[in-house]
């Protein structure tokens, strides 16, 4: 059985998220189900696991968003349970939803210059880390590909100064070569900045070079822990706990929508 805590396995490092028998979900149904975490500061975390495991509804409680049952998290040495998401967002936890929360009617620049609060990142350094999106300032939101919103989506987030950042399926439906622009900008946050990360992917291969630890849900709870250098070689686990067959209907056709909108990489 694996470690199914979660724990931070470098000795001195504070956990800068924890997660403690948690149960939660909708009202009508609990999703997660006793699940304990701890998340040592400057870490990077892979969120897996198959369709509809809760890896959303886990995220999404993080934010606060959810109907919460019992069990505590606790986030910079504060507990956040009962703290309402606009609290949160504004404490320290960066959130980038699968929806990509963006205003589709305002310029790239306008969505920057609308949540930026004077600390340390600034519409400049967003450009910096995106130069895509320094070359689209004046593009509105809707005019952007799958990818640049993405991007747009990330940036809205480090305007806020997070300490932590939570990414949801970020990668889905995006060309390959976004994908690869994406998860550099990820690394260099979490490895460069120390920006602590939450990534949600179904796709483990993907995103297990870029985390140091990795957890699986299965029935909104741990049922695999590992590091992320491990599971990439142990493929029973894989085999046992993650997808390989397609994607569901829904993130197809999100994919499909996608993709129409990203610059082409051959002819
Ligand atoms: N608003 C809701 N009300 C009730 N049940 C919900 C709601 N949203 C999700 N669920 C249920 O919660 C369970 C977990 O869904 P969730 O979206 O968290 O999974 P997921 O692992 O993120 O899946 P996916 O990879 O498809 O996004 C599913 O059974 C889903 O049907």
């Amino acid at each position: 059985m694996s470690d199914l805590s979660g724990l931070p396995d470098l000795p001195g490092i504070p956990a800068l998220l924890e997660i403690e028998n948690l149960v939660a979900g909708y009202r009508d149904a609990i999703v997660i189900n006793g699940l304990s975490l701890a998340l040592a500061e400057g870490s990077a975390l892979a969120l897996l696991g198959r369709n509809g495991t809760g890896k959303t509804t886990l995220i999404d409680t993080i934010m606060g968003l959810t109907h919460h049952v019992s069990g505590r998290i606790r986030f910079a040495g504060q507990d956040i349970t009962r703290l309402p998401p606009e609290k949160r967002a504004t404490g320290g936890i960066g959130w980038v939803p699968q929806e990509r929360n963006i205003f589709r009617s305002l310029t790239v620049e306008e969505n920057l210059t609308a949540v930026q609060r004077g600390g340390a990142w600034t519409v400049a350094r967003a450009y910096q880390l995106f130069p895509r999106l320094g070359e689209r300032r004046r593009n509105f939101g809707n005019q952007l590909s799958g990818g640049e919103q993405q991007m747009l989506a990330v940036a809205r987030a480090l305007m806020l100064d997070p300490k932590l950042l939570l990414l949801d399926e970020p990668l889905e439906g995006l060309a390959p070569i976004i994908v690869d622009e994406l998860l550099a900008a990820i690394a260099r946050l979490n490895r460069e900045e120390g920006l602590t990360v939450i990534l949600v992917e179904q796709k483990a291969r993907k995103i297990l070079p870029f985390t140091d630890r990795a957890i699986i849900l299965d029935r909104g709870a741990i049922v695999h822990a590992a590091r992320s250098d491990i599971l990439l070689a142990d493929e029973a686990a894989m085999a046992a706990h993650l997808a390989v067959t397609e994607r569901p209907a829904r993130a197809r056709r999100r994919s499909q929508a996608d993709t129409t909108t990203e610059p082409r990489t051959s002819p």
